[in-house]
């Protein structure tokens, strides 16, 4: 087997990216998904993402963890957006199917916006909060992210009873300003910290949105700097919301295989 492969990062939360519009990748190879997102072994990626044709759509975004599981990725949405630009798919605005639903975006230079599924609602989960937004997020507020213990307690939560059989992302924030957070990220997945994840900053702003009654803010990760803008309803729904960043392609390659 043989394909053309591109790598794109969006704040550090890196990915494989292939235009399979032939639809030629195996993709029930769930191993072959592993093996390219290995980092000693394959390419390596905190995901693989193909982009594929979809009547009444510019494109459909098929994303995978590096475990092969799929998931709606948020990063990897806007680096989807960046790709159908070079692949002349796009001009400036986009409209795609991802696993969450259809998605629209807009590209402005370097950043990437991305229109996030809306939200029902924010849970509690014992002292922290639970959100999905397209892909499911606990959110703890520590006080110092720089310092926690991530991985270790991360892990914990993530395999956790409270969240059997499919597991949660997990976030751990803390304010920087009144309308600046800090996040981490442990992603489901990818089973490790990644530096930056999409979803999981855009769940972070709607609660600390929602506590400080802003509709705007800034989030800082290990691997860049995003936005998140919203409007809150009455009903406690989040719509509007929209995940705003770089995104940047850095490598092109082949895969050969026997
Ligand atoms: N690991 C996540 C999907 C990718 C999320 C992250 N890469 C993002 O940018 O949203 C999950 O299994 O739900």
């Amino acid at each position: 087997m043989e394909f053309s492969f591109y790598k794109y990062q969006g704040t550090g939360n890196d990915f494989i990216m292939i235009d399979d519009r032939t639809k030629n990748f195996p993709e029930q190879d769930l191993q072959l998904v592993q093996n390219l997102c290995d980092r000693k072994f394959g390419i390596g990626a905190d995901g693989l993402i193909l982009i594929r044709n979809k009547e009444g759509y510019d494109f459909e975004m098929i994303y995978f963890n590096a475990d092969g599981s799929q998931s709606m990725c948020g990063n990897g949405a806007r680096c989807a957006v960046a790709f159908s630009k070079f692949l002349g798919i796009i001009s400036d605005k986009a409209s795609f199917m991802a696993i969450d639903g259809p998605h629209t975006a807009k590209v402005m230079g370097e950043l990437i916006s991305l229109g996030m599924s809306h939200v029902n609602s924010l849970s509690n989960a014992g002292q922290d909060f639970f959100v999905n937004t397209g892909s499911p997020h606990h959110v703890r507020f520590v006080d110092n992210v720089t310092t926690y213990p991530v991985v270790e307690i991360g892990k914990s939560i993530r395999y956790g009873d409270a969240y059997q059989p499919k597991g949660t992302n997990v976030n751990f924030v803390t304010p920087i300003s009144e309308n600046e957070i800090h996040v981490r990220t442990y992603e489901r997945g990818v089973e490790d910290e990644t530096l930056s994840c999409g979803t999981g900053v855009t769940a972070c702003a709607l609660v600390y949105g929602y506590q400080n009654e802003l509709n705007e803010v800034k989030i800082k990760t290990l691997g860049g700097n995003l936005v998140v803008k919203f409007t809150a309803a009455t009903d406690g729904s989040f719509q509007n919301i929209t995940l705003t960043g770089p995104a940047q392609q850095v490598f092109q390659g082949k895969w050969k295989s026997n």
